[in-house]
């Protein structure tokens, strides 16, 4: 397993979930939001993550989603952390981990300096904080294959262990760890043939470049 935590994103069939644990990936990343290419249903996440080996981290991504819906995804073990990726205030975020006893990732969306430190905001609240490109209005909050300037996080010490996601390819991810310090980096288009269609080559190549680096 490479020194730089990896999580792959987006996983939806028994064989892509396979071929990134074999590839190394410390997490696996399923999205449980109906609008997505890349949406699971609860059972069919909770099949993929109890098919996973317990060393590898279980991370459900969900977008402003209510209590319901996060109890129909939970309570069975098959996952080790919530991934919030929508708009959740710090207050909700700590309801979220308190109510479900997980740890919880917030994803901060960015586009300036500005947006990174006010993420100091969820210190108390996550566990984890995940840097992640500001998405056009109206599309989705994530999984869109865009970057933010990387340069945003140098000389930043987040409050909260952290993770840098958006536009990650086996091409960039290098020059990425390089320029931010990411001691976790999270990827789900980079990884793709197409929105929603893992490509098992290109997952092996992403967690070999990261071992790499
Ligand atoms: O991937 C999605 O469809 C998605 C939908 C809603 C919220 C988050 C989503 N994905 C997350 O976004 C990051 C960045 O994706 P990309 O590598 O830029 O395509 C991804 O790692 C997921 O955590």
């Amino acid at each position: 397993m490479s020194r730089i935590a990896i999580k792959t994103c987006g996983l939806s069939t028994p064989e892509t979930v396979g071929a990134a644990v074999r590839a190394g990936a410390s997490h696996l990343g399923f999205i449980h939001f109906p609008k997505s290419p890349r949406h699971v249903d609860a059972d069919r996440m909770k099949a993929l993550a109890s098919a996973a080996p317990s060393h590898v981290g279980r991370v459900a991504v969900l977008v402003d989603a209510d209590d319901d819906q996060i109890a129909q995804l939970t309570g069975t073990g098959a996952l080790t952390a919530l991934q919030l990726h929508g708009g959740e205030s710090p207050a909700r975020v700590a309801a979220i981990r308190q109510r479900f006893a997980l740890p919880v990732w917030k994803a901060i969306s960015v586009k300036t300096r500005a947006d990174i430190d006010a993420a100091s905001a969820y210190a108390g609240a996550a566990d984890l904080l995940l840097f992640d490109a500001k998405t056009p209005e109206g599309t989705l909050p994530g999984g869109m294959g865009l970057r933010f300037d990387w340069t945003l996080l140098r000389d930043v010490s987040p409050s909260l262990p952290w993770g840098l996601s958006g536009g990650l390819s086996a091409d960039n991810v290098c020059e990425a760890i390089r320029l931010t310090g990411a001691p976790l980096v999270d990827v789900s288009s980079g990884i793709e043939d197409a929105p929603g269609i893992k490509s098992v080559d290109k997952i092996m190549a992403f967690c070999k470049a990261v071992s790499a680096c």
